[in-house]
């Protein structure tokens, strides 16, 4: 079975199941690796209609099946991610004496991998992004991009790479007509150029937001609007400081997702990667997490012999419990350190530990957990220690 062919199986499962707001962006992914025409218009014409049906779910499982159907029939070609797309080796960038120096980093970036830059403020994220994006000229080291499209300014490289920074510019004229510039530009003809637009538009969830102005949106529709424009000029890597910033809890996992799902494209994959403080929502869609610390790439490896917390098995707990108690209940299971951080504890066991063993303990003593989680592996542990 080719990967289109298991991607379309999975998401027919998501519609069997009724799971059709995951099930109908799934869809799109799969009509937009198509690059036809005709079934863009498709699925703009049931987004059209599946917003003035809202209820109507088995007519819009019928018709979104039918499609997918019809995608189906459609050959569609791997992508070799073999080469990466960006290959840095010991940058170095110092912003002066006695100032902050980020590096010496080295960094290797594939197409279709998500990568997610984490780290307390001042670490250096953005200044990495920069220069990535060729922003900011580092002092040592060197950068290689390997592109399928050439690039013979610094012009094309923009189209190539793309980055968006943490705040972004005000734009006038509705959302739709600053989509449709952004093709205009590359001189499309205007009927393809509608229907790329709507399709991105459907694919962002922006359907009923389409005619709305700049300072109608809220934050996390600018993010969205801003995420479309860029897909529609078919970026090889795209760079993203703090994307999540302005977003709810949800909003934060459905753009994440949606992001991945669009960088793992079949045919047409891109580099991702993105900088954020939601180091969880982050960890759960990237590849590959880059912690940085002072300016350096600090390895999550959690049997790596250099870092000391290699040796345990570390749970971050929130409960109605007092230090004491916890400390107490915790001896059997050798407990070797516990930190309060933040309004949350912090507890160290011996690798040997079990995580469910913590769980049944806690739960033997009716201890009143509101959350619990295994960090070990998590670069959440370098953010604690
Ligand atoms: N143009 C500049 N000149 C001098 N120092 C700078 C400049 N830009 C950034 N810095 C310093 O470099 C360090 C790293 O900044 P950077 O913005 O890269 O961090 P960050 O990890 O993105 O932080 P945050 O999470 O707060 O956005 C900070 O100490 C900052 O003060």
């Amino acid at each position: 079975m080719t990967r289109a062919e298991t991607r379309i199986k999975e998401v027919v499962a998501f519609f069997e199941n009724k799971d059709t707001f995951l099930g109908y962006r799934k869809l799109m992914d799969c009509a937009i690796d198509t690059q036809d025409l005709d079934i863009y218009n498709d699925v703009i014409a049931l987004t059209d209609w599946k917003e003035k049906h809202p209820n109507d779910e088995e007519k819009l499982i019928k018709r979104s099946l039918e499609i997918l159907s019809r995608i189906s029939k459609i050959p569609i070609e791997d992508y070799n991610t073999k080469h990466p797309v960006v290959t840095g080796t010991n940058i170095i960038k110092s912003y002066g004496a006695n100032r902050f120096k980020l590096g010496p980093i080295s960094i290797k970036i594939h197409k279709g991998d998500v990568y997610g830059l984490v780290g307390e403020n001042g670490n250096g994220k953005t200044t990495l992004l920069r220069i990535l994006a060729k922003e900011l000229k580092h002092n040592e080291g060197s950068l290689k991009f390997n592109f399928d499209k050439d690039f013979n300014s610094d012009y094309d490289l923009r189209s190539n790479l793309v980055y968006i920074p943490q705040r972004t510019q005000k734009w006038y004229g509705s959302l739709k007509d600053n989509l449709k510039f952004v093709l205009s530009n590359y001189g499309m003809d205007p009927k393809e150029n509608e229907t790329r637009v709507l399709m991105m538009i459907a694919r962002f969830g922006l359907w009923n937001y389409k005619h709305l102005k700049w300072n109608e949106l809220s934050s996390g529709y600018k993010m969205r609007f801003e995420l479309a424009r860029t897909l529609l000029r078919q970026p090889e890597l795209l760079l993203l400081d703090e994307p999540l910033a302005n977003l709810d809890v949800l909003a934060q996992q459905v753009i994440l997702e949606d992001l991945k799902s669009i960088c793992n494209s079949i045919n047409n994959p891109i580099a991702l990667i993105l900088s954020s403080q939601q180091l969880y929502e982050v960890e759960k869609v990237s590849d590959k997490v880059i912690y940085l610390k002072n300016g350096m790439h600090k390895h999550n490896k959690a049997e790596s012999a250099t870092t000391n917390t290699s040796n345990y098995l570390i749970v971050e707990i929130d409960c109605n419990c007092e230090r004491e108690k916890l400390k107490q209940i915790f001896t059997d299971l050798s407990l070797e350190k516990l930190i309060f951080n933040g309004g949350i504890f912090i507890v160290y066991f011996p690798i040997k530990i079990a995580f469910p063993l913590v769980l049944e303990t806690l739960g033997k003593h009716e201890i009143d957990v509101i959350y619990i989680r295994n960090i070990t592996k998590s670069t959440r542990r370098f953010f604690v220690s």
